[in-house]
């Protein structure tokens, strides 16, 4: 479904940079869960919220969802690189520098598309438009599993009809 596409396909690459962010923590003292970072974003978007017609609550629904999905691939990638630490990142990219930027833009363009799609994700249709667009995102950047996962994790609010 083209309408969702674009929502789905930014929720793909925010699950896909959680790779990033546990390269850039992994093996260093810096823990996964950073709760003054989490609610730095989550003031950001209910403060931007009313200006792009969407409710403060249901976008930070949204952004929490997305954060717990990030956390998610973070964990599972860590459970991976301790047992086979063959597969360990060669580089560790720098959190603030290369990486809390590119998420930073994807938190943007996800508040610009949960506005675009604001009618859509109101129909009894969204629920089945997302699934199906989840899958077909989902295939065009064959996702593993654990991402796989965590993409349908972080879209699981985003239908808002009761
Ligand atoms: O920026 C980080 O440190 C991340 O781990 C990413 C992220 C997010 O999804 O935005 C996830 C977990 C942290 O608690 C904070 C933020």
């Amino acid at each position: 479904s083209p309408g969702f596409w674009k929502l789905t396909d930014l929720a793909a690459q925010r699950v896909q940079i959680a790779d990033k962010v546990a390269a850039a923590k992994f093996g260093t003292p810096s823990p996964i869960d950073d709760p003054v970072r989490e609610q730095q974003i989550l003031d950001s978007v209910a403060a931007k919220a009313p200006g792009l017609g969407l409710s403060p609550s249901g976008v930070v629904r949204f952004f929490r969802d997305q954060i717990e999905a990030n956390k998610v691939v973070q964990r599972g990638l860590y459970a991976k690189w301790t047992e086979h630490p063959g597969t360990r990142p060669p580089e560790r990219p720098d959190l603030g520098t290369e990486v809390r930027p590119v998420i930073d833009r994807l938190n943007t363009g996800l508040l610009a598309e949960l506005a675009a799609t604001g009618d859509a994700r109101a129909r009894r249709s969204c629920d089945v438009r997302l699934a199906v667009t989840v899958r077909l995102v989902d295939a065009r950047r064959s996702l593993d599993r654990l991402h796989s996962v965590a993409l349908g994790e972080s879209v699981r609010s985003a239908c808002t009809h009761p």
